[in-house]
């Protein structure tokens, strides 16, 4: 049974869910770096909300992490490239938080015009200071949002209701998409000239990292309030000070800080500043939508293979994943014989499916090749990091798609690219789901590739296969199978033997040395 941990608050929801569908879950929420790191070998799944961080250090220990599951939208607690480099899913929630974080920078937006929390603070202390507190109206006011997306383009709608002019700047928003939100679209230097508030919704990147610098808060409009909801990375706090306390900016409500939890900033008490402990998806629907979703899509992943909303892999629903079940098998082996056969340096690879498996999602069966080919150079490598891996070694992945059904009912073609040409192997299923070998480097040859197997290539002449297995037999080693194959109008035959032994140095020299061998590898899938 997979076992899961949730390493963050989060609603009761998300346990019954694993419990129910049959996962182990453990909740231990506060675990310092040094506790999670000493328990997480023990999980397969890691639910987290925005206070567990996932280092690269972390992961290290985590030998039997696949899944990690983000209750939310922002993965910038997750180190992506690690967890990828090492097998692990990253999927997170992208809308179950949305609405209720674009109405907590809505009720920012109304705290900042009318000074709510001052206002509370001085009434409550019995000051009854109503000449102090002159607010401003949001009626016709501009709106600029930085990140117009999901979250973005709700904080748009609402604000149209409010009668505000929306403007935006985000480098991916269409123009068309721009016109369907009611939004004008305008560059950055001209959302910070014109807006009297300003809203951040986009995610913590490169990037974005300090979007609003020092030189930006400089361009604003004198009185503009500012609003962030998303990541606290995106402002320059120390330069946000100085513009509150010299009045140019009127006042920033912040969410998120720089480094959290935020129990010390310098920002605190400067006049003008409103903040709440990172609460943007904190409300009990937000919450209950996202332990649901996380909790269900770690669930198809560990128990069916399923992969929804995961930022490191293509998609798999958990109805397509027992389709392409078998596909990936027979795809794995396939990958896994050219990585074992193809000495030379692989340039490039060509995955090409036939018939059936065309008319499935093609994604999953290139990261099984792929899989199953790095797994030939590299130890842990899966459907997750060998994409990664492959493009770290500069590999050119092609897919190639023929909707065509020929001798077979399907085929899945792998083909390398080396300084020697082209080398392919093909495959199909048999009776639905049994992996079969039905060609090698242009050999017709049909195989079980399965366990301890013996690849040899020799001159096809007379009595070979007796002196093979009198060598093998003498030696101890049973053969269980053998599949022969042989270029038309003769030449070099192939034989792929498996064998109940791995076959090792010596007795590999032998076969060597047996008159008319050209070459001998062991393999193993
Ligand atoms: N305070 C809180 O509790 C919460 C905070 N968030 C934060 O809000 C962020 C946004 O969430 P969504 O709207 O759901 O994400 P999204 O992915 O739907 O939208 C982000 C938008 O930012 C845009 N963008 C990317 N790079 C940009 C750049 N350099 N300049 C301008 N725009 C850029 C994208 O094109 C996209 O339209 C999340 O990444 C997360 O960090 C999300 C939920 C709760
Ligand atoms: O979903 C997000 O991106 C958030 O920032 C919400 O964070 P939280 O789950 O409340 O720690």
């Amino acid at each position: 049974m997979p076992k899961v941990l949730i390493s963050d608050k989060m609603d009761p929801k998300a346990a019954e869910i694993f419990r129910a569908r049959g996962v182990e879950v453990d909740e231990i929420i506060g675990l310092s770096k040094e506790e999670l790191a000493e328990i997480i070998g023990k999980y397969d799944g890691l639910a987290v909300r925005s206070s567990t961080k996932l280092t690269p250090k972390i992961l290290e220990s985590a030998t039997n992490l696949k899944v990690v599951g983000r209750a939310g939208i922002g993965v910038d607690n997750i180190d992506i490239p690690a967890a990828s480099a090492k097998g692990v899913v990253v999927m997170n929630t992208p809308f179950g938080n949305s609405i209720t974080t674009a109405e907590h920078a809505i009720a920012m937006m109304f705290a900042l015009a009318r000074q709510l929390p001052e206002a509370d603070a001085s009434t409550q202390a019995g000051k009854w200071e109503k000449s102090k507190f002159m607010g401003v109206e949001l009626t016709h006011k501009t709106l600029g949002l930085i990140g117009a997306g999901n979250i973005g383009s709700i904080v748009a709608d609402r604000a149209h209701g409010l009668k505000m002019k929306v403007i935006a700047y985000d480098p991916f928003l269409t123009e068309e998409r721009a016109v369907e939100l009611g939004i004008e679209k305008v560059t950055l230097d001209e959302l910070f000239e014109r807006s009297d508030f300003l809203t951040l919704h986009t995610p913590l990147t490169d990037q974005t990292r300090g979007i609003v610098s020092r030189e930006a808060l400089a361009k604003t409009k004198k009185g503009v309030r500012i609003i962030n909801c998303a990541r606290g990375g995106l402002i320059d706090e120390e330069a946000l000070k100085d513009a509150l306390e010299s009045g140019h900016v009127a006042g920033a409500a912040l969410d998120v800080f720089a480094e959290e939890p935020a129990k010390e900033n310098a920002l605190f008490g400067t006049p003008g500043l409103i903040s709440t402990p990172h609460l943007g998806a904190s409300t009990s629907e937000a919450q209950v939508n996202v332990a649901i979703q996380v909790a269900e899509q770690m669930a198809d992943f560990l128990l069916d293979g399923g992969v929804t909303n995961a930022l490191n892999m293509p998609s798999l629903t958990a109805e397509e994943a027992p389709k392409l079940k078998p596909y990936m098998a027979l795809a794995k082996k396939l990958g896994s014989l050219v990585g074992q056969l193809a000495h030379d340096a692989v340039k490039g690879i060509s995955i090409e499916v036939e018939g059936a498996a065309a008319e499935l999602n093609q994604k999953p069966i290139t990261g099984a090749v792929l899989a199953g080919f790095m797994g030939a150079y590299s130890d842990s490598v899966n459907m997750v990091n060998a994409p990664y891996l492959a493009k770290e070694r500069g590999l050119d992945v092609r897919e190639i798609r023929h909707e065509r059904e020929g001798v077979y009912h399907t085929l899945i073609r792998v083909a390398v690219m080396t300084d020697e040409g082209e080398k392919s192997v093909a495959g199909t299923l048999f009776g639905e789901d049994a992996p079969r070998l039905v060609e090698l480097f242009g050999i017709k040859i049909e195989a079980d590739l399965d366990g301890d197997m013996l690849y040899v290539v020799n001159e096809d002449a007379p009595g070979f296969i007796g002196r093979i297995g009198t060598t093998l037999g003498a030696a101890g080693v049973n053969i269980g199978n053998f599949h022969l194959g042989r270029r038309d109008g003769g030449g070099d035959a192939v034989l792929l033997l498996s064998v109940d032994q791995h076959v090792d140095e010596p007795i590999l020299l032998e076969v060597c040395n047996l008159e008319g061998v050209k070459t001998v590898k062991t393999l193993s899938f």
